[in-house]
C-alpha cells in the first residue's frame, strides 16, 4: 500500500488546481423527495452516486455527512463505503463528517475506522469533536499523521448554540475555542505548505474573535442554506482566509438530480470564493 503525502499538502494542491470548495453529501429526506427518489436505501444510493458522478472529478473536497447514511443502518453504511471509495477513485479528497469524539481508547477505534488504510470507510480526513478534551483525540491525531490523513476539530461551529460552550473562558482568560486552535497550531508547527490538522469555524459567525493562524486548513460550513455567503469569508477569517475551505451542502444539492446543474452550482461557488479570496 502506497503511503499518502501529508493531507495538508494534498489539500493545498487540490485547492490550487480545482478551486476552493468542499461540497457536502447530505442526503436529507427532503432532498431525496425533491430529486424524485424514495427515502430508502435505493434512493440514498442513487443520490450519492449522482453527486459523486457530478462532482468527484472536479471539486477539491467531498464531505459525506455520515448521519444521513447511518440512519439506514448497515445498508446505508454500505452505500457510504462505496461512495467514499468512488469519490476518492475519481480524485476528490474525502472528508468524512462523522464528528467523532470519545475517551482515548475508544477514539483509537474511531481512528481505525476512518483513518486506517484498508478499512472500508478509509477517508482522507475526519471531523472530530474535542469536547472530551483535546488530548483524548491523540490516537486520531497520531494515526492521521502516520497515514497522510487530516483531522478537522470543531472550534467555533456554525450553529448559534455552539457559542455557550466554545466561547466559554477559562480561569486563564483563554476561550475553549482558542484552546482548541492553539493545540491545532502546535500539531501543525513547521508543516509546509499547510498543516494537516484543521479547525471547523463557521462562516456564519459575526466575527471569529480568536487567533485563526494555525498553519492548517479552516473548514467553513454555513455557506448557503445557513445564510453565509462567500462575501462573509474575509470578514470572519481575516488574513487566514487563504487557508479557508468553504463548505456547502444543501445549496449545491438542491440543484440535482441534473449532473450539469450540480456542476454549475458548484462552479458558481468556486468562482464566488475565488473573487473574494483573491481580491
Ligand atoms: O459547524 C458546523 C459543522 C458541521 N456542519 C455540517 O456541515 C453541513 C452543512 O450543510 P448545509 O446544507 O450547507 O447547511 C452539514 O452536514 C452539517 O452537519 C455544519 O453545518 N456546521
Amino acid at each position: 500500500m502506497t503511503t499518502l503525502a501529508p493531507f495538508g499538502a494534498r489539500l493545498r494542491a487540490a485547492m490550487d488546481t480545482r478551486g476552493r470548495l468542499c461540497v457536502g453529501i447530505d442526503p436529507h429526506a427532503s432532498l431525496l423527495t425533491a430529486w424524485g427518489l424514495n427515502d430508502d436505501v435505493q434512493g440514498l444510493e442513487t443520490f450519492s452516486r449522482t453527486v459523486v458522478e457530478a462532482l468527484a472529478d472536479r471539486v477539491a473536497v467531498l464531505k459525506p455527512q455520515a448521519a444521513f447514511f447511518e440512519r439506514f443502518g448497515s445498508k446505508g453504511i454500505a452505500v457510504l463505503e462505496r461512495s467514499v471509495a468512488e469519490a476518492r477513485e475519481a480524485g476528490a479528497l474525502v472528508l468524512m463528517d462523522a464528528k467523532r469524539g470519545d475517551i482515548g481508547s475508544t477514539m483509537a477505534a474511531y481512528a481505525e475506522t476512518f483513518l486506517a488504510p484498508g478499512s472500508p470507510l478509509f477517508s482522507d480526513a475526519l471531523t472530530v469533536s474535542p469536547y472530551l478534551g483535546f488530548g483524548s483525540l491523540r490516537p486520531a491525531l497520531d494515526l492521521a499523521r502516520e497515514q497522510g490523513c487530516g483531522i478537522f476539530a470543531l472550534a467555533l461551529t456554525s450553529n448559534p448554540e455552539g457559542h455557550e460552550v466554545q466561547r466559554a473562558v477559562g480561569a486563564d482568560g483563554e476561550s475553549v475555542a482558542q484552546a482548541v486552535l492553539r493545540r491545532l497550531a502546535a500539531e501543525n508547527a513547521g508543516a509546509e505548505p499547510l498543516g494537516s490538522f484543521g479547525a471547523v469555524v463557521g462562516a456564519t459567525l459575526a466575527e471569529a474573535g480568536v487567533d485563526l493562524a494555525i498553519n492548517g486548513p479552516l473548514l467553513a460550513p454555513g455557506v448557503g442554506a445557513q445564510g453565509a455567503t462567500a462575501k462573509d469569508l474575509p470578514r470572519v477569517f481575516g488574513a487566514s482566509v487563504r487557508n479557508v475551505v468553504p463548505s456547502v451542502s444543501r445549496d449545491v444539492l438542491k440543484h440535482g438530480p441534473s449532473v450539469q446543474a450540480l456542476r454549475a452550482a458548484a462552479q458558481a461557488f468556486v468562482d464566488d470564493v475565488s473573487t473574494v479570496t483573491n481580491a
